[in-house]
């Protein structure tokens, strides 16, 4: 799978972690940056990662800041996004099976890495279920993007 992936100063370690794991795992990793802790504005790096998923240069995109709270609200502003903020892997497991989320954020400063690796595989292997009620929730859920 091609995963595009984007940090804020807050997250480049668990980043660098992540995507080691993901290239190992045999994902191609599309890296937006950034690359250390100089201190950079969130929004921007959430920016470069959903343009890479809504133009299907990507199939998925992972974003990293403290909390992830903040990537998260930005990534969900781009028309096409569904960024969904997982804690565990059962967030991740579920926001696949329901909400087909094309975007997984998570925190740094409020996560261990072990969790984020497993989080982050789950959000990779899980599809969506293709239930008609989810179908339809999305659907309006793009609805409001209008
Ligand atoms: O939601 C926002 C993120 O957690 C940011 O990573 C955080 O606000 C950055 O904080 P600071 O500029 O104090 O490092």
């Amino acid at each position: 799978m091609i995963i595009a992936i984007a940090n804020d100063h807050g997250a480049y370690q668990y980043k660098n972690e992540i995507k080691e794991m993901l290239e190992k795992e045999g994902h191609t990793v599309i890296d937006c940056g950034t690359n250390d802790g100089k201190s950079v504005d969130y929004p921007d790096y959430a920016k470069a990662c959903a343009e890479k998923v809504v133009s299907g240069q990507a199939e998925r995109g992972i974003v990293l800041c403290g909390t992830g709270i903040g990537i998260s609200i930005s990534a969900n502003k781009i028309k096409g996004i569904r960024c969904a903020l997982c804690t565990d892997v059962t967030m991740a497991r579920l926001t696949r099976e329901h909400n087909d989320a094309n975007m997984l954020a998570m925190g740094q400063r409020t996560m261990g890495i072990e969790t984020c690796k497993d989080v982050v595989r789950t959000f990779i292997n899980t599809p969506f279920s293709q239930g008609e009620r989810h179908k339809i929730r999305i659907q309006k859920i793009a609805e409001l993007e209008k």
